[in-house]
Formats: C-alpha cells, structure tokens, sequence
C-alpha cells in the first residue's frame, strides 16, 4: 500500500524543465530512495512534495490527500518531515531548543496561553519537552543536550537535523544527502539510526543520496531520475545494473 504518491508531476523554471512528467509510489513502511546525477531535479522533487515549490502540474498525494497548494506547515501537520542537504539548523540554539522549535506545528500554543501560561499550556510544555528529550535520545546526542548547535560535531549536527524532525511524529520522513559530509563510522550509525526509525517509529523514509553503497546497504526501493526524468527504478540490485542508469552517472559519477 502506498503512503506517497507522485504523479506526472511537472516543475519548469523559465526555459527548464528541471522536473518532467514524473510518476512513483513509496510504499507505506518502506526505505525508498530516489537518485540521480547532480541536477537531476531531486532536491525539486523534495522541493515540490514538502510545499516549497508549487508544482507546474501533476499531483502529490500523502496517505489519499492531496499536498497541491498546501503551505509547508500543511504538509507538516498531515505527516511530513523533511531534512535538508545543508544543515538547516539554528547555530546559537541548543539541541534541546532546535528540536522544541520544529514542534510548532503540532502543539495548540495560542498568543494568549503563551503570555499567561494557563495549566494546559504548562502541560504542553512539559510534553514538548519529553517529546524532545526522546527524540534527542533516540537519535544518541543526550550528552550534547545544552550545547549550542554550532558547537557540536558535525555528525551531531546531521543526527540532531533527524531528531528535530522525527518530534513532529511524521508518518513519511524525508532526508535528503543525510550521508553527506560523514565519515565511514558516522555512516555505518546513520544506515542503523534510519532502519531503527522506521522499525521503532513505523515511520517511512524516502532519502535522496548520492553514497551509493549506502543505498545498496540500506534501499529497499530506488527511482532514478535523469534530466527531470524517471529513467529506472526497482531494487538496488535491478537499478545500478540498468543500462541506462550507468549510461546516465558514466563519467559523473560512479555507480558502486
Ligand atoms: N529555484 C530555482 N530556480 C531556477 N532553477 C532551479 C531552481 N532550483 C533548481 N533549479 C534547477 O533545476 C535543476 C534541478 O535542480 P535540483 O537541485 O533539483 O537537482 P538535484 O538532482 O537535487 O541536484 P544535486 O544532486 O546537485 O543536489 C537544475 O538545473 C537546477 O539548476
């Protein structure tokens, strides 16, 4: 059964046409991936499901619902979360606040409980910050709880970017490049941390990556994009042996 659902989507800037009449699934429970060489379009295509880019026509569907002309905290609300391939982080905020500040959308916070502090408000507060505690927790970064974001390893900061959004309860997490930028151990954790949200959480991933032994390692599905286009996709095992997937990384990139 799918959770997402992309179809003949379509997003033109000017003269280009970074993103043309693609359609795929993600399977609901699943680790998919979509790849492609750089400026395929798969940073649009995060770019247009998240409610940053209003498509030029096609459709996105969460869960049966449509995500066409939803506002970002929209998307969030019905069961999104997304990271980005550079940090998106707030550098003079703590891990404990970076991951309280993503949950907005999820609380009832109203103007006048934030000034007067009602009990409701005080029992949110309380849960916001077990909420976070959890995720901060979950993802092994209790130790840096009260340091500022710009202070923590870089690795930290790539596991702190999941706990942030894995506290809005997402039921479909997007990552994109989440490898990027890691050593071969802090790789090896990443691979174990993201089965781990989906066995724990029952939470679906879908990760743009360019490390290819880590999509081989840990994809369970794979869409390949060229031009803006769906050239293959399947298993890690039918795509990177798909002639026109070679044919298309041949001396960009190499395909493990
Ligand atoms: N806001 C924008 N305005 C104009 N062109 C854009 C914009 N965003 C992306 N593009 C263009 O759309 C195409 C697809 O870009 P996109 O970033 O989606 O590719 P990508 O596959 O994510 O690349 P990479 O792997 O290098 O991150 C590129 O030609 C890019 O220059």
């Amino acid at each position: 059964m799918s959770l997402l659902t992309v179809k003949n989507l379509k997003l033109q800037f000017g003269g280009l046409l970074a993103v043309n009449d693609l359609s795929f699934t993600v399977e609901k429970n699943s680790i998919s991936s979509i790849i492609g060489p750089n400026g395929a379009g798969k940073t649009s295509v995060f770019n247009m499901i998240t409610g940053f880019y209003r498509p030029t026509s096609g459709e996105i569907e969460l869960d049966g619902i449509s995500l066409i002309n939803k506002k970002p905290s929209q998307i969030t609300t019905l069961g999104m979360a997304r990271t980005f391939q550079n940090l998106r982080l707030f550098p003079n905020l703590s891990v404990l606040d970076n991951v309280k500040s993503g949950m907005h959308c999820r609380t009832k916070q109203a103007v006048f409980g934030a000034l007067f502090q009602t009990k409701s408000q005080k029992a949110e507060e309380k849960l916001i910050e077990k909420v976070a505690l959890d995720c901060i927790e979950f993802v092994g970064i209790t130790k840096y709880l009260k340091r500022s974001a710009k202070n923590l390893p870089y690795g930290a900061q790539r596991y702190l970017e999941i706990a942030r959004a894995l506290a809005t309860k997402p039921k479909l997490l997007l990552l994109d490049e989440p490898a990027a930028g890691l050593n071969f151990e802090e790789k090896q954790y990443l691979i174990q941390l993201i089965r781990r949200v989906r066995d724990e959480f029952n939470i679906t991933v879908l990760m743009i990556e360019h490390d290819m032994a880590l999509i081989k390692q840990i994809s369970e599905h794979i869409t390949v994009i060229d031009y803006g286009c769906k050239i293959a996709e399947g298993t890690p095992e039918e795509v990177l042996k798909n002639e026109k997937v070679i044919e298309a990384y041949l001396g960009k990139e190499e395909v493990v």
